[in-house]
Formats: C-alpha cells, sequence, structure tokens
C-alpha cells in the first residue's frame, strides 16, 4: 500500500449528481431516482451529461493542474439489481474513466457508493436489512476486479450519517424514511459494510482504503446543561457513530444498546484503514428541545458569520476544531487525513471571490492542521440532491441548457494555488 508522497491537490463529484444516462448500458434504477423529482422538478436524469463529456471534463481537471480527482461509481450501473455479476457495459464506462484520469496523470480515487442504492435492494429493505452488506462486499469485489489495477485511493461509503439522518431518520434525502431512532439499524448496517467492502477491496488488489466521513463541531446554544446535553447527543451521532467503530472497534456506549450487533460485527467494521477522509462544510448549533419532543436535540441557525448562498455559515476554524479533536480522540489510530469534500455553493457568477476567499480559508485550515491532501466539492456545478441544480458549488460553471462548463475565477485561482505548490 503506498499513499502518495505529496501533497494530493483535488477536486470531488459523485455519480448520481453529474453522469445523467439513466437507462444507458443497462443501468438499474436507483432510490434517487424513484425519490426525483425533487424542488423545482428538477432531476439528474441528465445532470452535467457526464456519462459522454467525461473526455472534456478531464482536459478541464487536466489543465486545472490536480493531482487526484474523486468520483463515484454508480452501483445501479455495475449491477442493475444490486446482486449478480456484474453488467461490463457499466463497469466499461468506469474503465475508460479511470484510463483517460491515468493517462491525464491523475489519481483515480473512487467512492463505491454514494448514496444511488439500486431500488431492488431498497424494496428488500435498503440499509434497514442486514443483507445488504453481502451484497455491497460482491458488488465491492467486482469493481475491484476491475479497477484495482489503476485506482489510487478506495473509499466504501460517501458519509454514512447523512444516508441515516437525511435518507431514513428525517425523510429529506431518499429512500425518504422518516424513522428518527428507527433509523439507527442503517447506521449499523452501513459500518458492517464499510468494513466487509474495505476486507473485498484488499482482497481484490486494491492499494489503499479509508472513508469520506462527514464531520461537524456540535455547539450548545448556550452554556446551559440541557444544550450541553443537546449537543452532545448530537455529537455523539454525527461525529462518532462512525469514526469510533471504524477506528477504535467499539461504538459510543451510549449508543450501542439500539444497534444490531451480531457477534464478530466490531471486529470486521474495525478493518485497519490506510487514510482517513474527512467532509466538512461547518459546525452545528444545537439547542435542548422541550419535553415530549421526538428528539431532544434542534439544530439552530449560527448567525455571527457570513453564510454562503446554501445559509450554511463559513467557519474555517470549525475546520481546525474538528481535525484537532479528531486527533486528540483517536491518536495514533488515526490514519493520514485527507479531507475528501470542502467547498461552498455561491450564485451563479463566474467572478467567485466569495469561494476563492471560502476555500483560501478553508485550505490554509486543513494544511495547517497536517492534512495530506484537500479535494474541492466540487469541479463542477451539480445536482445538489433535494435542492437540485438550486445550490451551484462548481469550480466551474455549467449551462445546463446548452451543457457548455465555464471555469470561473476559483478555478484558476485553485490552478495557481497548485501550481505554486508544485
Ligand atoms: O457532502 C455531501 O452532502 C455530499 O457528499 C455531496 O454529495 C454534496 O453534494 C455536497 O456536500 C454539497 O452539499
Amino acid at each position: 500500500m503506498t499513499l502518495p508522497d505529496e501533497f494530493l491537490w483535488g477536486v470531488s463529484t459523485s455519480a448520481f449528481q453529474i453522469e445523467g444516462a439513466f437507462t444507458e448500458d443497462g443501468r438499474g434504477r436507483s432510490v434517487w431516482d424513484e425519490f426525483s423529482p425533487v424542488v423545482d422538478d428538477d432531476t439528474a436524469e441528465i445532470a452535467c451529461d457526464h456519462y459522454h463529456r467525461y473526455a472534456d471534463d478531464i482536459t478541464l481537471m487536466k489543465d486545472l493542474g490536480v493531482g487526484a480527482y474523486r468520483f463515484s461509481i454508480a452501483w445501479p450501473r455495475v449491477q442493475p439489481t444490486g446482486k449478480g455479476p456484474a453488467n461490463s457495459a457499466g463497469l466499461d464506462f468506469y474503465d475508460r474513466l479511470v484510463d483517460g484520469l491515468v493517462e491525464a496523470g491523475i489519481d483515480p480515487v473512487a467512492t463505491l457508493y454514494h448514496w444511488d442504492t439500486p431500488q431492488v435492494l431498497e424494496d428488500e429493505g435498503g440499509w434497514l436489512g442486514r443483507d445488504i452488506t453481502g451484497r455491497f462486499a460482491e458488488y465491492a469485489a467486482l469493481v475491484a476486479d476491475r479497477l484495482a489495477d489503476r485506482v489510487k485511493l478506495w473509499i466504501p461509503i460517501n458519509e454514512p450519517v447523512v444516508v441515516t439522518l437525511s435518507g431514513y431518520a428525517i425523510g429529506e434525502h431518499a429512500p425518504g424514511k422518516s424513522l428518527l431512532f428507527g433509523s439507527l439499524p442503517a447506521a449499523h448496517h452501513l459500518n458492517l459494510a464499510h468494513g466487509l467492502a474495505v476486507e473485498a477491496l484488499r482482497a481484490n488488489g486494491a492499494n489503499a482504503v479509508g472513508t469520506a466521513n462527514n464531520h461537524s463541531p456540535a455547539w450548545p446554544a448556550t452554556d446551559s446543561p440541557e444544550d450541553r446535553f443537546a449537543a452532545g447527543f448530537y455529537d455523539t451521532i454525527h461525529n462518532w457513530l462512525f469514526a469510533d467503530p471504524q477506528l477504535t472497534g467499539a461504538y459510543p456506549e451510549e449508543a450501542a444498546p439500539f444497534l444490531p450487533i451480531v457477534d464478530g460485527d466490531l471486529e470486521k467494521i474495525a478493518a485497519p484503514l490506510d487514510f482517513y477522509g474527512v467532509n466538512y462544510y461547518n459546525p452545528t448549533r444545537l439547542k435542548a428541545t422541550t419535553e415530549g419532543e421526538p428528539l431532544p436535540f434542534e439544530r439552530i441557525d449560527i448567525d455571527e458569520y457570513p453564510k454562503t448562498s446554501f445559509g450554511w455559515p463559513v467557519v474555517p476554524e470549525g475546520l481546525t476544531e474538528m481535525l484537532t479533536t479528531l486527533k486528540d480522540r483517536y491518536g495514533d489510530r488515526l490514519p493520514p487525513v485527507y479531507i475528501t469534500e470542502s467547498g461552498c455553493s455561491y450564485p451563479e457568477d463566474l467572478a467567485d471571490q466569495a469561494r476563492i476567499d471560502y476555500l483560501d480559508s478553508h485550505l490554509s485550515a486543513a494544511r495547517a492542521a497536517g492534512v495530506r491532501g484537500y479535494f474541492v466539492w466540487s469541479i463542477m456545478d451539480n445536482f445538489e440532491w433535494d435542492s437540485g441544480y438550486s445550490q451551484r458549488f462548481g469550480l466551474v460553471h455549467v449551462d445546463y441548457k446548452t451543457q457548455e462548463r465555464t471555469p470561473r475565477d476559483s478555478y484558476r485561482w485553485y490552478r495557481d494555488v497548485i501550481a505554486g505548490d508544485n
């Protein structure tokens, strides 16, 4: 296993948010196909049409000078029903993409799962059931068998906390279930699937394997014991429910009783990692809710900082706080860290100084904390889940009518930063 020696400059995307081509080459339906259309009747049936325009998009990345590109593989393209032999036409696309990246001198960083669960598996229980964990390991083996000779870094699951909370607890994301604490089995099965996939990837020749966990400092609204309890409760779910078992082999004690753990699961989940990926956007402020409320916490606004178009506070010191907390909590059990996602949505304009300022401050915080690489979310505007095309995170503007790509000022800024570092 080798991690790149040099600092890794990267950009990130995900399959469902950019590829389009829903029905091409045997792709099956996913939970997000079913969950769409979203706001403004937006769907990702075309999105950035990356499935057909990947070569031009690689050229954009090559000209940017990045050393790595984090993308995801669409499970429903590789296994249309989430089980059985691989759909080779589906895998062929990722072969073409990976070959193009290698030719361009860009390290491929592959995420196996970025939320597009095959609908057939969701109909059979999805992440609430245990069966999907074995399916995911089979899928991981099929993909590694084809791509492990060229992919540099592997990430089994993107942000399992968001799948659990937004997909199964409060229903904001696919599959749209509002089960509150009834969503916790999904958290355990996502952890188990992560561990089984780490094993399957390595067994099929994978180089380095890590995570892409979302982390957000949990700030109490006041110093009252109630608000501190609320923030602590949220902190456990958002920051430690996945990191603890993955890095230490044990769940936070207050969560373990609610999880369908079977003997041997924790050992599997704690499969050793070569790197730890952090997705950071902003801190979260919590206040206690009144007696009888379903959840003991409520997320409230953080309004003493500037905000992005998404209403998210711009707090680079929150990234410093999170990286320091991770080091303090895990010590030498924390593998080398990459920022696998960091970015911001702002208006459509090509002149995006606010985005430059955001990235500049977060990059400085990340480098000061000694991370091994930084991946901007995102190389181009794309389908922002339940917010559709209303939020733009791209270094490159996308005209969704013509599919024209136009680099923003931030693209040129990042290119110069990378060139300056090389
Ligand atoms: O972190 C996430 O939620 C996802 O990984 C991305 O798919 C989002 O699009 C991005 O973060 C902006 O919200």
